[in-house]
Order: structure tokens, then C-alpha cells, then sequence
């Protein structure tokens, strides 16, 4: 693997390489959720197998990173469709940091600068994100699903038929959960019944987050996110990625916790969420039923990998 630091006059010339058994990329990270971004406008066939992904995602063997995205041709009058392979190699349909970081990417290849707003075919539809001034992107994320056969999950829709704590026993305890899809399927937990409110520092994530993630009662695994509830406009979370496990950050997960915080009753429709590496600021807005994602993507290196 070769690594080339991110520097304006070198960037265009290794955008363009294109030698065939070698994958360029150039790796960014969203809040510490990293991703190998890919340029596949050629083809809406991703240019890596999912066994490709793997390998390259590992973090002794391989470049490290929780996902490979692609860019991908637009489809449906879209300009970009995006597709993406977990750290395991399962292909998730939505990834909240990971479209922030192909906003970046692709204003990158097409040498675009200042505010820019795209519209990304996904595998949640639709997804608009926008490059601020400050180099932030904003993300309308669409609309959270909330019926229990889409999200989906088995556990039983407990209010206006959304699957509002309800009670999901893992190893023993009963946890009180609530449902979300973003696209992606979410389990938000503020608390069980040993403790009311979680001290998310204190959980021991790899040993728990598992459990969740294989439950009978999601048969799409999930996505876990344990939550504390800092004031009515701030939360904190950790989370347990499906087919990625204990990440730094998770935006998708991030919107499903606000949604399930306000349908719990417990915060505002706008808030600040703390994730390991940073803050998200998060909007469900009420007369669109929109929920608005900001936060930053960065560059971490180019390179370039035979595969
Ligand atoms: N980190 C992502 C979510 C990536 C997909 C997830 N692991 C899944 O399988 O659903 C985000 O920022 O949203």
C-alpha cells in the first residue's frame, strides 16, 4: 500500500489513476467512523467484492476502516447513487457519516468547491446532503420508518403503531427498547430494568452489543444504540454497529436515537448528540416529518492498494 498525504496540487493527478490491479482510494472519516471512499462512476457494479472489503477494512492486514463506499452513476435522475460494504462484508443500506464523507468525495473528483448540495440515490431513497460554508455537511436524512414489519423486528408495536419501550430480554435482563429504521434498522436503549438511566462509559460493549445485534427478534440484525439523556437537548451515546460492532460514531444511529428519545417523551425535536468521536446535531422536524443530520467529514490519506 502506498500513502500519500492529502495535498491540494497532488490531489486531482492521483484522482485520475485508474492502472487496473490497483484500487485508488483516499480514506475519510466522519467523527472516527472511517471509510475507503472508491470512485466507481464507471459502473453501478462496486469495483470490490465484498470479500475484497473485508481484507481491505482490516485494520492489521489491510488499510482499516468500518466500510468501503462507493460512487456510484445516479440513477432515477439522481446525480450519485452510493452503496456500501460493512467491515464484515454485509452491505447495509444507509450510512449517515459515510454520506457526509461522499459529499466531501465527490466534490472532491469533480473539483467543486464552496456550498454544494448533491442528491444521492441510496439503498433508505433519497438522500440530500449539503457542504456548508464551514465545511460541515448537512444531511436530510428522509423520514424514520417506525411500522415493526419495516424496521424491521419481531418485537410487538407497543404505541400508534410504533415499537415504543417495549421490553426485549437479553441475557436474562429486561431492557426497555424502541425501534427505529433510517433506512438501517436501529434498537435504542436509555435503560433497563436494573438501571432507569445508563452510564453509557460504564457498559461493556463488546460483550453486550453482540447479543443485541443477533437478537431472534430482528431478522436483519440491528444496529444498537445505548443512550443517556444529558439534558432535553443533549444526549450520549455508544454504539454497537451491526456488521461493524463498537464504532466512534454512527449518524444514522444518531437520528434514530433523537426520533426515539422524542417519541419516548424525553428530549426536544433538536439536539446535540455526544458519540465517542464528537458531536452530531440532529433535527426531527415536525411539520415534514425530515430528520436533518450536520456534523463534519474528513480527509485522512489518499492511497493506493493492489487488489
Ligand atoms: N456508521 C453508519 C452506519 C453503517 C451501516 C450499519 N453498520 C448497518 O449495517 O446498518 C452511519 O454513520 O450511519
Amino acid at each position: 500500500m502506498s500513502v500519500e498525504a492529502p495535498e491540494k496540487s497532488r490531489k486531482i493527478s492521483f484522482l485520475d489513476r485508474k492502472e487496473s490491479g490497483v484500487l485508488h482510494f483516499v480514506k475519510y472519516h466522519g467523527l472516527g467512523n472511517d471509510f475507503i471512499l472508491v470512485d466507481n462512476r464507471n459502473s453501478l457494479e462496486p469495483s470490490v467484492t465484498p470479500e475484497q472489503a473485508v481484507k481491505l477494512c482490516d485494520r492489521n492486514f489491510g488499510i482499516g476502516a468500518d466500510g468501503v463506499i462507493f460512487a456510484m452513476p445516479g440513477v432515477n435522475g439522481t446525480d450519485y447513487s452510493m452503496r456500501i460494504f460493512n467491515s464484515d462484508g454485509s452491505e447495509p443500506e444507509m450510512c449517515g457519516n459515510g454520506v457526509r464523507c461522499f459529499a466531501r468525495y465527490v466534490a472532491d473528483l469533480e473539483n467543486l468547491t464552496g456550498t454544494r448540495s448533491f442528491t444521492i440515490h441510496t439503498g433508505a431513497g433519497l438522500i440530500v446532503p449539503e457542504i456548508q460554508e464551514d465545511g460541515k455537511v448537512k444531511v436530510n436524512m428522509g423520514r424514520p420508518v417506525l411500522t415493526a414489519a419495516d424496521i424491521p423486528t419481531k418485537l410487538p408495536e407497543t404505541k400508534n403503531g410504533a415499537v415504543v419501550q417495549a421490553n426485549l430480554a437479553v441475557d436474562g435482563i429486561s431492557w426497555k427498547v424502541t425501534c427505529v429504521s433510517m433506512g438501517n434498522p436501529h434498537c435504542v436503549t436509555f435503560g433497563n430494568e436494573r438501571s432507569e438511566g445508563l452510564q453509557v462509559d460504564d457498559l461493556k460493549l463488546a460483550e453486550i452489543g453482540p447479543k443485541f445485534e443477533h437478537h431472534q427478534m430482528f431478522p436483519s440484525r440491528t444496529n444498537t444504540e445505548f443512550v443517556e439523556v444529558i439534558s432535553r437537548t443533549h444526549l450520549k451515546m455508544r454504539v454497537w454497529e451491526r456488521g461493524a460492532g463498537a464504532t466512534l460514531a454512527c449518524g444514522t444511529g444518531a437520528c434514530a436515537l433523537v426520533v426515539a428519545a422524542v417519541l419516548e417523551g424525553r428530549i426536544e425535536r433538536s439536539c446535540t448528540v455526544d458519540l465517542p468521536g464528537g458531536p452530531l446535531e440532529i433535527e426531527w422536524r415536525e411539520d415534514d416529518n425530515l430528520v436533518y443530520m450536520t456534523g463534519p467529514a474528513e480527509v485522512v490519506f489518499y492511497g493506493s492498494i493492489p487488489i
